[in-house]
């Protein structure tokens, strides 16, 4: 464990709801001390450390406690029970223009918030055109922040947080405002923070941004903490819950409308906990079986019995050069009827973000009805054009997709099958996908 540049311990936030505006007024002199008010719990008894170079993504759906946990530690907020530690310089980029005058122009607002962190006009001086460049805001960076768009908002507050050294940058989804280019090179920046051992917390609902600049994360819900741990892990089972819960309540739905065929589905399956009877098979590694069911959901209405990587002899594999053709095979078995089947593959690097898929659906394949009990297996077959040396996973889910939106999930499966792209001399592979593309050139005298 390396040391420590924050605590929170024990943290609680009660907010006090008042129904009439004028509530407030009414239990403030009140003479029997009359309550006017019923607590809201933000947030209930959150205990975690984070240690210097660690990067931490929060997430949690809306109103789950992430931007209440942010102030907390900023000091913005005060729990109404426990105690925040932070040590080192905090530079945060919370709401939008939180912290700036609105009244000052931007570069007043830099210098102030330089005091504001306790750096001095000298060493603010040294900064400030880094600043101004990064914020890339013209000469609106000489108007009152007043006059700002929120992305301008963002491109300043941004630009100020990263250029000031800090310890520790904390970043509250502030980047979603900012125009695509803008945030392509915050990211960057970030990145650079990052390897320069700067603490990063960054909330975001953005999975692939958190799995990409954070080790850890830390998933909220309802205020308290769900999962701590690995970021691509607890991502996923982030999106899991999201994804079972749009299913819960598609399967609520067609509760009402149809309370006979409901009768005969398994009862786990109404319930979206999605396990059927039918264990995981025999064929499969050992290793992948345990990764299947760790992140496994669907209604199992059809079960994905074997995912399996073969090469051109036909035989399995988990190293392929590049060009080298490479199948994906799938292995199903329907339980129930399938009217319109969907097969999807994703293929994510190690950091768990998503390189490239595809789905049977959108390559206009259409399967015959599924009938209950029918084994099928489904191959996608391309050359690998993936960067060599990196080592990648397969992930399928399959679902029943009349169009895109009546989309019920099946079997889903992450890490469904790991392999590795290796090293062809004949064409190296620098990038993280090869991209064939037709070069012409003129030359002019
Ligand atoms: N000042 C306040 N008074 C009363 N309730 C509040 C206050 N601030 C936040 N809340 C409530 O506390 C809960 C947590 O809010 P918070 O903004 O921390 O959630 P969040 O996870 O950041 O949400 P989002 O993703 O929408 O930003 C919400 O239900 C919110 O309505």
């Amino acid at each position: 464990m390396g040391t420590e540049i924050v605590r929170v311990t024990n943290v609680s936030k009660k907010y006090k709801l008042y129904k009439q505006p004028n509530d407030r007024l009414k239990e403030a002199l009140s003479f029997r001390n009359k309550n006017y008010h019923s607590d809201f719990s933000a947030l209930e008894n959150i205990n975690f450390s984070i240690s210097k170079g660690e990067n931490v993504g929060i997430i949690g759906k809306n109103g789950s406690g992430k931007s209440t946990l942010l102030k907390i530690i900023t000091g913005i907020v005060q729990p109404s029970t426990g105690d925040v530690k932070v040590y080192g310089r905090v530079s945060a980029i919370l709401e939008l223009g939180a912290g700036f005058n609105p009244e000052y122009s931007g570069i007043e607002n830099i210098y102030t918030y330089g005091m504001i962190m306790g750096i001095t006009k000298k060493e603010m001086h040294t900064k400030i055109d880094e600043i101004i460049e990064f914020a890339d805001l013209g000469d609106f960076i000489h108007q009152p922040v007043k006059t700002y768009s929120s992305g301008m908002y963002a491109r300043l507050a941004f630009s100020v947080a990263i250029n000031i050294d800090p310890n520790l940058l904390i970043v509250d989804e502030a980047l979603s405002v900012g125009d695509m280019g803008f945030q392509h090179k915050c990211m960057i920046k970030m990145k650079e923070l990052i390897d320069r051992g700067v603490t990063v917390i960054f909330v975001s609902h953005d999975t692939f941004a958190i799995k990409s600049l954070c080790s850890r994360c830390i998933y909220l819900e309802h205020g308290k903490i769900k999962a701590d741990g690995n970021a691509i892990e607890i991502t996923d089972i982030y999106l899991m819950d999201t994804r079972k819960k749009i299913y819960t309540a598609e399967a609520e739905e067609i509760n009402s409308l149809n309370q006979t065929a409901l009768d005969s589905l398994d009862s786990d399956i109404i319930n979206g906990t999605l396990e059927t009877d039918i264990p995981m098979q025999e064929e499969t590694k050992d290793s992948d079986i345990n990764k299947y069911e760790k992140l496994r959901y669907g209604t199992g209405d059809i079960r994905i019995k074997k995912v399996s990587m073969l090469n051109e002899q036909g035989s399995e594999a988990d190293h392929f050069e590049f060009g080298e053709i490479m199948s994906i095979a799938i292995d199903l078995h329907a339980h129930k009827q399938i009217n319109n089947l969907n097969c999807c593959i994703r293929i994510r690097d190690k950091n768990g973000i998503d390189v490239t898929g595809t789905t049977t659906f959108e390559e206009s394949i259409v399967f015959p009805t599924i009938k209950e009990r029918e084994k099928l297996k489904v191959i996608f077959k391309a050359p690998n054009l993936l960067k060599h040396d990196m080592t990648f996973s397969v992930g399928v889910t399959i679902n029943d997709t009349k169009d895109t939106a009546d989309i019920v999930i099946l079997d889903h499966v992450d890490l469904a099958y790991t392999f590795k792209s290796v090293y062809n001399p004949k064409r190296p592979v620098w990038y993280m996908y090869y991209q064939n593309y037709d070069i012409k050139f003129d030359i002019f005298k």
